[in-house]
């Protein structure tokens, strides 16, 4: 098994009025290169602090986070903008900037690692050909659905040719039509580019859809990682079930 992402024994602590606060305890974590793991868990579990990481977004205050064989904890800021280039991040409200085109926000990273006009452009068109939104090159962001608002995202986290793609909660502002398509798109970026996926998300059926790999999140720490089988299809619990009971469908639970 080849490994892409590697945390280990990582903790978080965040300082509040009320005194400090354990979000993520000790986790060690791998992430194996061309799968989709997702991260579930409740709401304050601590997932996006431990997707943020893993491209040095948050610093963990003890572990090392190990990306494509480089330790990005105690690297400077200009050793650590060079290697968030090789990965990608979308985020569950998008994060476009409303006052640049579609195909201004997808040249951004593009820009700031000066590359030359024409291969920038041509770079553009190709990511924006990839996620399905040529014809909406020099629209607005506030001139698109949703759904097409995540596609930029996907095109401008794609830019830089990376190969880790990090996922903070990215359907979870879209209906169930949208997320499928989204899902769909996220598939095809894994499949043909070969782009490792991790997605923090708490709806189950996201991690059913798409995930080869899950881990669950409950207070800071993973109490369970495991593979998905395909095609689980749709449990109805009976009794409270563990994560891990309801996407695998064992004891306790009918399929309906
Ligand atoms: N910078 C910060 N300062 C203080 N507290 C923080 C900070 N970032 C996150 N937290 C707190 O840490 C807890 C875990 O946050 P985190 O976003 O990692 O959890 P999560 O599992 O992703 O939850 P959600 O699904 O609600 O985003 C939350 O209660 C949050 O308020």
């Amino acid at each position: 098994m080849k490994l892409i992402i590697h945390l280990q024994q990582v903790s978080r602590t965040f300082a509040l009025p009320e005194g400090t606060f354990d979000v993520v305890k000790s986790v060690s974590l791998s992430i194996e290169r061309g799968a989709i793991h997702g991260i579930i868990g409740a709401s304050g579990a601590g997932k996006s602090t431990l997707l943020r990481m893993m491209n040095a977004l948050e610093v963990p205050d003890e572990g090392t986070v190990t990306v494509s064989g480089q330790k990005l904890t105690g690297l400077s800021e200009t050793q650590l903008r060079d290697a968030r280039r090789s990965i990608g991040m979308i985020f569950q409200h998008f994060n476009l900037l409303h006052n640049r085109t579609v195909s201004g926000n997808v040249a951004v990273s593009l820009e700031l690692a000066k590359m030359h006009k024409r291969e920038r452009e041509a770079r553009v068109q190709e990511c924006l050909r990839f996620v399905g939104l040529e014809d909406k090159a020099k629209q607005y962001p506030s001139r698109l659905s949703g759904g097409q608002k995540q596609r930029v995202a996907i095109a401008r986290a794609l830019a830089n040719q990376p190969s880790v793609l990090l996922c903070d909660e990215p359907t979870s502002s879209l209906d169930p039509n949208t997320t499928s398509e989204i899902l769909e798109v996220l598939r095809h970026v894994n499949e043909t580019l070969g782009v490792t996926i991790v997605i923090v998300t708490h709806e189950m059926d996201v991690v059913r859809s798409i995930c080869d790999y899950v881990s669950v999140m409950e207070n800071g720490q993973v109490t369970d990682t495991f593979a998905m089988e395909r095609s689980s299809g749709v449990q109805v619990s009976r009794t409270p079930l563990s994560y891990r009971e309801q996407l695998l469908g064992k004891a306790g639970s009918e399929r309906v």
